[in-house]
């Protein structure tokens, strides 16, 4: 990983409302999930910075190309840290679910806003750029509970978009305890959209867990 980062029928719709360079998508919301406690990599990832740029602004941007409204879904303890930092939109994860990983940020914002889509991004994904968003939101289906980037065999379920209707499932996944993101995947019908589908350079999907795997990062 190192060495990687040392280098320096909706969907017709869909297309229809969106231009090829991106603009937002109607019903479509963006997340950013950065409620994670950086345990591996030791100081909150939403404010490492990558060529000078925080990696939450990153995942911002990336939304922005595609979404109507954006939200940072974060922690209570970095809520007055965005809010120096950024004039965007920063919530918390629902109290009955905190701390219950990326589904309880995605439950909060199915919560709060009523739109048909969430399309979720990681804080951790520096490379992340809006041409994949574009890209990744046209395949928005109705037929499907879910529209997730899996790419070189490498499925990222918090590259995608969910339906609001995953709402009531989540709900019991996280009443049960079971916060596993595969869970919620599992119960869904979902799109995976691959390198068939459009083709990503790989390091676009890689998230920074370690601060040894990103020599050229600041934290
Ligand atoms: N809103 C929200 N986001 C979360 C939560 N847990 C993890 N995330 C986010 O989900 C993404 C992937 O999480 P991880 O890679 O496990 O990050 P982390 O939990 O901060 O890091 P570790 O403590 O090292 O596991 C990151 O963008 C996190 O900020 C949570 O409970 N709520
Ligand atoms: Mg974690």
């Amino acid at each position: 990983m190192a060495g990687i980062f040392s280098f320096h029928c909706l969907r017709d719709t869909v297309k229809q409302r969106m231009g090829e360079r991106g603009q937002a998508v109607k019903g479509m919301i963006g997340v950013v999930l950065a409620g994670g406690q950086s345990r591996r990599f030791g100081s909150p990832k939403a404010f490492a910075k990558l060529n000078g740029t925080y990696f939450f602004e990153i995942a911002v941007e990336t939304l922005r190309a595609v979404a109507e409204d954006i939200y940072i879904v974060s922690h209570p303890s970095l809520l007055d840290r965005f809010r120096q930092k950024t004039a965007e939109k920063v919530i918390t994860d629902d109290e009955r679910y905190r701390g219950q990983g990326p589904l309880a940020g995605i439950y909060t914002v199915m919560k709060k806003s009523e739109a048909e889509w969430i399309f979720v991004l990681p804080c951790d994904m520096p490379f992340m750029r809006p041409e994949t968003a574009v890209k990744l939101a046209k395949y928005a289906d109705e037929k499907f509970d879910a529209v997730i980037c899996a790419h070189f065999g490498r499925i990222q379920p918090l590259v995608g978009m969910y339906h609001r209707r995953t709402f009531t499932h989540i709900e019991t996944l996280l009443q049960t305890k079971d916060n596993r993101m595969k869970s919620l995947l599992d119960h869904c019908h979902i799109r995976y959209v691959t390198e068939q589908d459009f083709w990503e350079n790989e390091i676009v999907f890689c998230n920074v867990n370690t601060p040894d795997e990103c020599d050229n990062i600041v934290t």
